[in-house]
């Protein structure tokens, strides 16, 4: 078998035009311009990369894209100070805190949680995680999220499935379980009604665990660690990990064994990267509706 190639950044361009022309419309009907503000502590090249691309973006969907960058050293009272001047400004929708912050000389979750619910894009915030773990959610992580709208977009369908989520991460793990499990219409119109495993690095035969599920999902951040025969034979299989490799991106997936025996898989680059940065646009759009009033 050779798998079908699930191209992210097919379906990112897709909802990055739907957004484009949401906005458009929310602009005017006499909206203000959404506007992200990212915060950008230090100096890590992935991060620069990932910031400049978030810009870049927002300018292509009508989103004004604000960058705070501030040196490695400043310290967790002057990024405190920001993030209350960028949740006191009526002009700025959405607030993105760069993760991750370059030293332990940052709390991170102090400075998470101090981003205004309403403003925090990333849904970070415990309310958000709070709101999304009710069925009821505000914002949707981004990461995820990009991935429901993947598998709905190409009509997988996970309902009364087993998926594996490899990885229990804050960011990605945990939410994408708990979206994928619940009822139908909480995260999106399709992609729901799992039934999930949630393994980590602690999970004992995980290459079993793994092999049972219908659809797996890496976010473990470990290069190439999903191998062939951890993969049940016409799984789909989402690969999550952007780890580099000397100048190599890879994945949390070995690509070419795993295509050998799924019947779709995301590459990487190019699957599920792009989706974060589209779902992040659309957040900002709903974070700018919220605040409208
Ligand atoms: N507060 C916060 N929110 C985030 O959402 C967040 C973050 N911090 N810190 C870092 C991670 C990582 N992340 C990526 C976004 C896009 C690509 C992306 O577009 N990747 C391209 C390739 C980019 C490249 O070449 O490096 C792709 O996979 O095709 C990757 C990674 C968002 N993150
Ligand atoms: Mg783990």
């Amino acid at each position: 078998m050779t798998a079908e190639r699930l191209d992210g950044k097919r379906v990112a361009a897709e909802i990055r035009q739907e957004v484009a022309a949401d906005v458009a419309e929310f602009v005017a009907s006499g909206g203000p311009t959404p506007c992200l503000a990212a915060v950008l502590v230090g100096e890590d090249p992935a991060s620069q990369v990932y910031v400049r691309n978030k810009a870049r973006a927002c300018e292509k969907a009508g989103i004004d894209g604000r960058t705070h960058r501030l040196s490695a050293d400043v310290g967790q009272t002057e990024l405190l100070r920001l993030i209350a001047e960028l949740n006191a400004d009526p002009s700025v929708h959405g607030i993105l805190v760069q993760l991750p912050l370059p030293d332990s000389s940052y709390d991170e979750r102090a400075i998470l949680d101090a981003v205004d619910p309403l403003k925090d894009v990333d849904a970070f915030s415990p309310i958000n995680v709070g709101l999304l773990m009710q069925g009821r959610p505000r914002f949707l992580p981004c990461t995820p999220h990009g991935i429901v709208q993947l598998l709905g977009r190409y009509q997988l369908s996970v309902a009364g499935k087993r998926v594996c989520v490899v990885g229990r991460s804050d960011i990605v793990g945990k939410p994408m379980a708990m979206m994928l499990a619940q009822r139908t219409g909480t995260c999106g119109p399709e992609i729901a009604n799992a039934t999930v495993t949630l393994a980590h690095s602690r999970t004992a035969d995980l290459g079993d665990v793994c092999r049972q599920a219908d659809c797996l999902i890496a976010a473990v951040g470990r290069p190439e660690m999903i191998t062939g025969d951890m993969i049940k034979p016409g799984a789909v299989v989402i690969d999550v990990g952007i780890n580099r490799v000397g100048d190599k991106l890879v994945g949390d997936v070995a690509y070419d064994q795993a295509c050998e025996v799924a019947s779709a898989i995301t590459p990487v680059p190019g699957g599920v990267g792009p989706l974060t940065i589209a779902m992040l646009l659309h957040n900002t759009l709903i974070a700018a509706k919220l605040q409208r009033s």
